[in-house]
Order: C-alpha cells, then structure tokens, then sequence
C-alpha cells in the first residue's frame, strides 16, 4: 500500500502532539482526532482543510514586504507544521523556492544567528568529540535516510559562515522533500562547528557557534571522521551528500568515503550532473555534440574541476580520446589559465592543465593568461563561471564570444545572486540576443527586441532530489559516477528546448517532481548495473519511486496502545 495512504499510530497527545512538527495539522485535526488525542479546547473550534490551510498561510506571507521577513515566516511554518509547509511550498513552487534555497538562503545563512528561532538538526561542535555518537542519539529522527551535512566554510559565493551554514543542509533538505518526495522524517541537516575564521560572525555578539578559529589539519580531519563514523554505526543505509565545504577539504572528504559509504559532494558531482544535463540539451537543441565543444571555465575549484572533469567523461563516451577531450576544456583561476607546471596546482586541478606549448602561438600580454584571452584565442563555444566572484564575464568576453559563435553558451552559475559572473541581461545585450544563457540562481526572463528569454536555473537542486529518491527507492549503497551520468541524461531528455525546439532549456520548476522521478529511475536502473543496488528488481522500481514518494497530505491519526 501506497507510504501516505496507511493509518498513522502515535503516542503523542494533547499540547505535545501540536508542538511537534511532523505530526502536528493545527486546524485540520478532525473531531474524531480531537477527542482521541485530548485536543478540544486547544484549538479553534473550525476543522479547516490544508487547502483552506494554505490560503490563510499564502495571505500571511503576502503580507511580508522583504524576502527575509518571508524567509522567516516559511522556516517557521516549517518548525511547526511539515507538512502544511511543504504543501504550501509545492504549491507555490517558483515563487518560494528563491525564498527557503538561492538566493534568500544566502542571507540567511549571514544571519542565522540574528534570526533564529527554534532548533533544527544537529549542532556537531568539535567541542563534542568525546560524545558525537551521543549527539547522535539525540537526533529527532528515528528513520533517517538523507543527510545533508556541511561545516559552513564555504556557503554558496559567501566564504564563511561557521555555524550559520546549517541554513544550507535545512534548504538542500527541504528541496529533497518538495522536489524529490522524500519524507522529513527521514533526513537530517547537520553542520559541523569546528570555529570559524570570519571577523564578523567572531565578534558577533549574538553568534550562536563557538568562538575561535576553524580546527584545521589532523584534528579537523580526525573529527569528521569521528562525525563520519558514528554516522555509518547509527543509520548505516542513510545517503550523505556533503554541502559546501571549503575547497581545501571538499575533493579531500569524497575521496576518503566515497568508496566505502553511501555519499556524494552535491558541489562537485551534482553541480556537474545539472551542467552536464544542460549541455547535453543545448546541444542536442542546436543539433550538435557536446564532443564538438571548446569549453572554458572561469573558476578551477570544487564546482569547475567537477563539471569539467563530468563533461571530459561524457566526450569519451562519445567517441574522443582523453587526451582530445582535455585539449578542449580551458580551466581559468585567479592566476589565469592553468598551465602544466604552474606553481601550487591542487591535485584535482592537476589532469586539467594545457601544455606550456599550446599558448606559445597565442597573442597574450603577460605569463598569466586571462579569460579574455583564452576566450580570444581557444574561441570557446561554452562558458561556464564558478568563480563566486561577481562581474568577471565583462562586456568585452562575451562579445568576443559571441563574434566567433552564432550561439554562444554561457552560464555564469556562482551563487547567490550577488554573485553572479554576469547578469543575463548584460549578456544577452552583449550578444545581441544570441547567447543560451543559464545561471545558478534565478532570474526573471529577459526582453530584448521584443524578444522574451527564459532564463534556466543551472543548479544542483535539479539533480541531488532525484538521486537521493533513486538511492533510496533502489536501495543503492554508494553513489557511483554512473549514476551521476545517468542522471545528467534523465534530466537532458526532460528539457523542452531540446525535446521541442523551442522554450525553456530546462524544464519549469512545476515539473520538477515528475523531473525527479525519471531521474530517480535512471539513477536506481544504473545502481543495480554497476552492482551497488540489490533490495528492489528493475521491474518494481518504477513502482517503488512512485509509492515512496511522499506528499504533503494529513494522514489518518490513531492512538497507539503506548
Ligand atoms: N549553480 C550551482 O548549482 C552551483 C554553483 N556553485 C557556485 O560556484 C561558486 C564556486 O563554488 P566552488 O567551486 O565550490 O568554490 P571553490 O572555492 O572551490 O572554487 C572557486 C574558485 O574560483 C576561483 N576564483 C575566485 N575568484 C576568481 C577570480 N577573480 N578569477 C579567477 N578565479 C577566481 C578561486 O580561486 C577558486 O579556485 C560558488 O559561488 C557557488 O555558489 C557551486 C556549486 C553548485
Ligand atoms: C547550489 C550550490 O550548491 C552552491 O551554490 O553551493
Ligand atoms: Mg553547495
């Protein structure tokens, strides 16, 4: 029987039963319920439907004029009742989603502190290390299945924000549920407090997290092992997806777990599985290969060497050599173009490199090849910014791009939106209406003569939804490269651009359930080939994404004998 259909037994009554978030309904609570759980009197005597429920909450947050005050309003909603606000969010999926995930979240990472309410989560400061599995213990949920943990260091383009990050894992995990149908019940937010380096959450009198500087090294690492161990012990099935952590530790952490648990960097394979995606439509949209690109990047970090190194594998599945297809990927970071040789390349960056030979017949002005230069003189069909630096994409690169390609492809993807390489519109000016444009938060459409541009949002919330439902539906115990390239895949053949030749290159968020579904399966269909999924057959996963998936409706109350 469909998960949401059965009966729910509970032992909570009375005022417990309406302060706990997951099964509380407020003025939904039936009669019947109301007698059976000692509720009379504690509510307005109107039994409401959640519909009727979800006009009052949207009026409530109309009323607020600034996006924080809305964002506040929504996590409270959240603290109190799950599930009416995950109804109201589903049914209010574009306007709110840039409220509880980019570009608001942001903000309120800055100010989690300032704006904090009730508890959420757990809280893992470095301070506990003797009793993380104790901490553990007191997690709310019983059942948990999806984690989304990070340790605040690098939270979207905004540096660090120490204990203010847990925004983030609350965000991603609300994502989980309204795109991906998983349940609340079953994820978990954690932010690990291991200090933080930022003047201003420091001196900050109302910071909630510890007061010194970031743990780093041996005891940093030793500690998220410790976190990483305990995690395994309590709920050993449960997927991890780490969330924006500092480059220094990000590629560090996915290599030390991803062979021995069920875990992934949303930064680093979901930002490449959503980019991929959207490459592949572009192209298939302008009847090309994605193998005949030249693509530059602007920013060689733990988003752009895990794109890059996704787009290399998806050339060599069709049809170059590893060699061609790094010939064609320019990799730009703060001191230009990488080079092989360059002083201080981090590992990942190091099979990203172009020969000291290729720039020797280029026209450049000093060592340190910059963006306009390799867009000048490699010519790129596609530009990708993960730089998390606003402005870098100037008038003169896109032009440049432009006048060497009837359709440029540009996605400045850094976040939030005070980030953003270039606005669309400086972009499609630039380019006189003919670049594709996408960008990592979200952005009204854009006219130019007379012309309207949808502008599609390349970001990982595309992807991790249905990855986490496929995980879980299809009992996966890792998360392999495969089933990032499958996603990749599920989601370009959900592009309308692509499919139809006209509109949008990804789909609108009102699809992205149905979106997390076909991903879902490509993701399940892939795990059972590579061998890391046993519990559900081929034939029964379809049926197993679609009964698992959660939906924001009351479910019948009944007392549980204790
Ligand atoms: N759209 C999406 O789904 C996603 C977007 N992002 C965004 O991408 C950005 C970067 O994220 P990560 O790669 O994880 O960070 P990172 O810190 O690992 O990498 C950023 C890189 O940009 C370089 N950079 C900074 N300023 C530069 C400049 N002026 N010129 C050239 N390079 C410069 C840095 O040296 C660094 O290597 C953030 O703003 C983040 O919000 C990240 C993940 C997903
Ligand atoms: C979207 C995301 O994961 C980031 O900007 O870090
Ligand atoms: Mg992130």
């Amino acid at each position: 029987m469909d998960d949401n259909k059965r009966p729910l037994f509970i032992h909570y009554a009375g005022p417990v039963l309406l302060e706990s978030p997951l099964l509380n309904k407020g003025s939904a609570f039936t009669d019947e319920e109301r007698s059976s759980f000692n509720l009379h009197g504690l509510l307005p005597r109107a039994v409401e439907t959640i519909e009727e429920q979800v006009i009052r909450a949207a009026e409530q947050y109309r009323s607020f004029t600034t996006d924080m005050d809305r964002h506040v309003y929504l996590r409270n909603i959240q603290d109190t009742n799950e599930t009416l606000f995950y109804r109201l969010v589903e049914d209010h999926i574009s306007e709110m989603m840039p409220i509880i995930y980019t570009p608001t979240v942001g903000a309120a990472c800055e100010q989690f502190s300032n704006i904090y309410r009730r508890s959420r989560g757990l809280f893992i400061s470095y301070e506990d290390r003797d009793r993380v599995d104790e901490v553990l213990y007191n997690a709310v949920g019983h059942n948990v299945k999806v984690i989304v943990i990070t340790d605040g260091e690098r939270i979207l383009g905004l540096g660090d924000q120490g204990i203010g990050g847990m925004g983030i894992p609350i965000g991603k995990l609300a994502l989980y549920t309204a795109c991906g149908g998983i349940s609340p019940a079953y994820t978990l937010p954690i932010v690990l407090d291991v200090g933080t380096d930022n003047p201003q959450r420091l001196n900050d009198p109302v910071y909630m997290g510890t007061r010194h500087a970031r743990i780093t090294g041996d005891e940093y690492n030793e500690f998220v092992d410790t976190v990483m161990q305990a995690i395994k012990r309590r709920w050993p099935q449960a997927l991890v997806q780490f969330e924006d952590f500092a480059q220094r530790n990000a590629m560090p952490l996915l290599q030390r777990y991803k062979d021995n648990m069920c875990c992934f960097n949303d930064d680093i394979q979901g930002t490449a599985a959503v980019t991929v995606g959207s490459l592949l439509a572009a192209c298939k949209a302008q009847g090309s290969e994605l193998k005949e690109q030249t693509i530059a990047f602007l920013g060689a970090g733990s988003a752009g060497c895990g794109i890059a190194e996704a787009i290399i594998a998806e050339m060599v599945s069709q049809g170059l050599t590893d060699k061609k297809a790094r010939s064609q990927v320019f990799m730009v970071d703060r001191w230009g173009l990488l080079l092989k040789g360059m002083p201080n390349l981090l590992n990942f960056q190091e099979n990203l490199v172009q020969p000291q030979q290729l720039i020797e017949q280029w026209q450049t002005g000093s060592d340190n090849i910059s963006l306009l230069e390799v867009v000048q003189n490699a010519k790129p069909s596609v530009l990708i910014g993960v730089s998390g630096t606003p402005g870098l994409f100037t008038q003169q690169v896109i032009e440049s791009m432009a006048a060497h390609h009837d359709k440029p492809v540009v996605f400045p993807l850094s976040n939030p939106t005070s980030r953003v390489e270039a606005t669309p519109e400086d972009i499609l000016r630039w380019s006189n209406g003919r670049a594709l444009v996408a960008t990592g938060s979200p952005f009204s459409p854009v006219t130019i003569d007379d012309t309207e541009f949808v502008i599609a949002q390349c970001n990982n919330s595309y992807i991790f939804p249905g990855v986490g439902l496929g995980v879980l539906a299809a009992g996966a115990d890792r998360v392999t490269d495969n089933m990032l390239m499958a996603a990749s895949r599920a989601l370009a053949e959900c592009s309308p651009l692509a499919q139809k030749g006209e509109g949008a290159l990804l789909p609108s968020l009102e699809e992205i359930q149905e979106v997390s579904k076909q991903i879902a399966f490509a993701v399940g269909k892939t795990a059972m080939a590579d061998g890391v999924a046993m519990r559900v057959k081929l034939d029964h996963l379809r049926e197993a994404i679609d009964n698992s998936f959660w939906q924001p409706e009351y479910r019948q109350y009944k007392r549980s004998a204790f």
